[in-house]
C-alpha cells in the first residue's frame, strides 16, 4: 500500500472523478459510509456523539456522517462553523441533505452554527458527548491551525474529559505531509482513532497520531481504482507484504524447501543473542537452522530447542573466533547445505572474529543479514561493503547508533534524516537496509522504502534485535526470490507479536515486563493475523478486532 502525499490524495480523487467517472459526491458518501461504520464499531457504548465540521470536505464528510449515525439512532448534534452561505461543492450539498434530514426527522438530534469563538459556551452541554467526530479540517489544512477550528479545540480541550474522539482523515491540526512523529508547531486535536482514506499519507505512517499506541488508524477504501493510487514519494507500508506469510505450505512440503538458516556469533559470555535468533528462525519457518558459535557456549545455545543444529567453531588461544574459520576445509564443512546466513549476534569484534567475518562474506555469495557486532566490523571496513553486497542479496539491521557508525555521521543527523539517510544507503551499495527504531524503515536497492507500524517502546530492550535478525533470516530463506516482502514481512511480525503480547494479561503483558522471547509465544498469532479486515478496512495501526487466536 503506496503513501500519498496530501496533493497526491487531491489528484487520486481528482483522477478517480474526471477519467473513472465516480462522481465525487459518491466518494465523499462512501467516505462517511466508512467512518460511520467504524464509529459504530470501535465506540459500540456510545450513544451522544457531537459532530464538529468544517467548511471543506472534512466538513462535508462530517455532515454525512452525522446523518448516518443519527438515522441508526444515535443522538447526533453536529455543529458548524461560520455561516453556511459560502459553503461549496460537495461540503454545501452535505449541508443541504442533512438540514433536509433533521427537518423531516424533528428528532432528538441538534444543528448549531458557531461563527465566533463566544458561540461556543452556550453549547457547553455538548460536551457531555460520548463521542466527538473530529471534521474540521483534512488533508486541505495548512498549518498552524488557527481560527474557529482553533477555538474549537480549546473548547474541546477546556471541556470534553470523558469524550472520546474520532478523527475524519486526520485529527484537524495535524499537516498530512509531516514525516515527523509530532505535529510540531501546530496545536492539534487529541484522537482516540482516525480513519483515513484510500491511502495513508506521511503523517499516518509516521505520526503518533492518537493518544495511545495502539488506538486504531485505519484506511478505509472508497472506491478509487488502483491505477488512480499513484505517488512519487517511493514509500510504501510494510503490512500489505504480510500476504506472502498467507500462502499455505503444499501438501508434500520437505524441510528442503524452507531454506537452512546458519546464525552465526556467540562469543564467550554471549550465549543468549545467537540462541534467541536461532529460536526466531526456527519458529518463523525456516527449514533448518543451524548455530555455528565458540565452544565455551555451545552446549548453552544447544540447550535453546532440541531442533537446534550447532557447530563449533575455531577459536585462538584467547577463545576468540579466528580467521582459521576460513581455511577451505572448514568453510566448506561449515557452509554445507546452508541457504542463509545470520551474522552477527552476541559476535565480537577481535580482529581475528573481524578477518572471520569479512572473508566469509567475501568469499560466499550466500544471502546474508548482518547485525550488531557483524555491523561493527563492516562499519570499521567501509571501503569492503560495496565488495560484499555485490551479487548477492544483503540486509543489514542498524539500529540508529549502528547506522551513524556505518554512515559516518552522528546518531542525531540519522534521526534527523532518517528516510534519505537509509535510501542512499540502500541504493549506494545495493543492499536491503532495516533502519529500527520508532517507524523501523526498510530501504531496498532500488530506493524503494517501506515504513513499518508495529511494535512498541516495551521492545527497547536487549534480545529484541536478536529475533528480528533471526526472523528476517527465514523468511529470506522460505522466500528467496521475494527478497523485500520477506524482509517487510519480518519486520512487520516482529513487532505485532510484541504488540499482541504487551496488550494482553500474562508475563509480558506489560512495558516494563516483557522480554523478547515472550514475543514467541505470540508469534503464531501474528502469523495468523490479517491487517486487512473482512470488511476491507486495513488497520495500519491498532489490532483489528478479527485477531485469530
Ligand atoms: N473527492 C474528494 O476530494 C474527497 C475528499 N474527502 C475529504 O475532503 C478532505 C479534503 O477536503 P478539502 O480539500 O476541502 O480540505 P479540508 O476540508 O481538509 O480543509 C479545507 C478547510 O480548512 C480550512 N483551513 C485550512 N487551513 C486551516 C488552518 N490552518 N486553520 C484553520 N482552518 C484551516 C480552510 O479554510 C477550509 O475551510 C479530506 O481530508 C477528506 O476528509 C473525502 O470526502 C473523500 C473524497
Ligand atoms: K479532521
Amino acid at each position: 500500500m503506496k503513501v500519498l502525499t496530501a496533493a497526491e490524495m487531491q489528484a487520486c480523487d481528482r483522477v478517480t472523478v474526471e477519467r473513472y467517472g465516480v462522481p465525487s459526491l459518491k466518494l465523499m458518501r462512501s467516505a462517511s459510509f466508512a467512518v460511520a461504520a467504524i464509529a459504530r464499531q470501535l465506540f459500540s457504548d456510545a450513544h451522544r456523539v457531537l459532530v464538529l465540521c468544517g467548511r471543506g470536505n472534512n466538513g462535508g464528510d462530517g455532515m454525512m456522517t452525522a446523518r448516518l449515525l443519527a438515522e441508526a439512532g444515535l443522538q447526533v448534534n453536529t455543529i458548524l462553523l461560520g455561516a453556511p452561505d459560502g459553503l461549496k461543492g460537495d461540503a454545501a450539498a452535505a449541508w443541504e441533505e442533512l438540514q433536509a434530514f433533521a427537518h423531516a426527522q424533528r428528532q432528538q438530534s441538534s444543528i448549531h452554527l458557531v461563527t465566533s469563538a463566544e458561540e461556543f459556551l452556550p453549547l457547553n452541554a455538548l460536551l457531555q458527548a460520548d463521542l466527538i467526530i473530529d471534521a474540521l479540517v483534512g488533508t486541505g489544512f495548512q498549518p498552524p491551525l488557527r481560527g474557529l477550528p482553533l477555538a474549537a479545540l480549546q473548547w474541546v480541550e477546556q471541556g470534553a474529559r470523558e469524550a472520546k474522539i474520532l478523527a475524519i482523515d486526520l485529527p484537524s491540526g495535524w499537516s498530512a505531509d509531516i514525516s515527523a512523529d509530532t505535529a510540531e508547531g501546530s496545536p492539534a486535536f487529541p484522537a482516540d482513532a482516525v480513519v483515513t482514506f484510500t491511502a495513508p499519507k506521511p503523517a499516518h505512517v509516521f505520526g503518533l497520531l492518537t493518544r495511545g499506541l495502539s488506538d486504531p488508524v485505519i484506511i478505509a477504501p472508497i472506491g478509487s481504482p488502483n491505477e488512480a493510487i499513484i505517488s512519487n514519494l517511493g514509500l510504501h507500508w510494510s503490512g500489505s507484504s504480510k500476504a506472502i506469510a498467507d500462502v499455505e505450505r503444499p501438501a508434500n512440503s520437505n524441510k528442503g524447501m524452507y531454506g537452512h538458516v546458519l546464525v552465526i556469533g556467540g562469543s564467550s559470555g554471549k550465549s543468549g543473542a545467537p540462541a534467541m535468533s536461532s529460536l526466531a528462525a526456527m519458529r518463523s519457518g525456516a527449514g533448518l537452522v543451524t548455530a555455528a558459535v565458540t565452544p565455551s557456549v555451545l552446549p548453552l545455545v544447544a540447550a535453546i530447542a532440541p531442533e537446534l543444529m550447532t557447530h563449533a567453531l575455531a577459536v585462538n588461544p584467547d577463545g576468540e573466533i579466528s580467521a582459521g574459520n576460513l581455511h577451505p576445509e572448514r568453510l566448506e564443512a561449515l557452509l554445507k547445505r546452508i541457504t542463509v546466513l545470520a551474522i552477527g549476534p552476541g559476535l565480537g569484534t577481535e580482529p581475528q572474529t573481524a578477518e572471520f567475518v569479512l572473508g566469509l562474506l567475501e568469499q560466499s555469495r550466500l544471502s546474508a543479514v548482518v547485525d550488531a557486532d557483524g555491523l561493527n566490523i563492516l562499519a570499521a571496513n567501509p571501503n569492503r561493503i560495496a565488495a560484499i553486497a555485490k551479487g548477492r542479496t544483503l540486509v543489514l539491521t542498524p539500529h540508529p547508533g549502528e547506522m551513524a557508525r556505518l554512515a559516518g555521521k552522528k546518531t542525531a543527523e540519522i534521526e534527523a534524516d532518517r528516510i534519505n539517510i537509509a535510501r542512499d544507503f540502500a541504493t549506494k551499495y545495493g543492499l536491503t537496509l532495516v533502519l529500527k527504531g520508532w517507524r523501523t524503515l526498510i530501504a531496498h536497492p532500488d530506493g524503494q522504502i517501506a515504513v513499518n507500524t508495529t511494535g512498541n517502546p516495551a521492545m527497547a530492550k536487549g534480545g529484541s534485535g536478536d529475533l528480528l535478525t533471526g526472523m528476517v533470516a527465514a523468511m529470506l530463506a522460505q522466500h528467496p526470490h521475494d527478497v523485500a516482502r520477506a524482509v517487510e514481512t519480518a519486520v512487520y511480525l516482529h513487532g505485532l507479536a510484541a504488540d499482541i503480547t504487551v496488550r494482553e494479561p500474562g508475563i509480558g503483558g506489560d512495558q516494563h515486563t516483557l522480554l523478547a522471547t515472550d514475543s514467541l509465544a505470540n508469534l503464531y498469532r501474528a502469523f495468523h493475523y490479517h491487517p486487512q479486515a473482512e470488511n476491507g478496512y486495513v488497520w495500519l495501526q491498532g489490532i483489528s478486532p478479527d485477531l485469530g487466536s
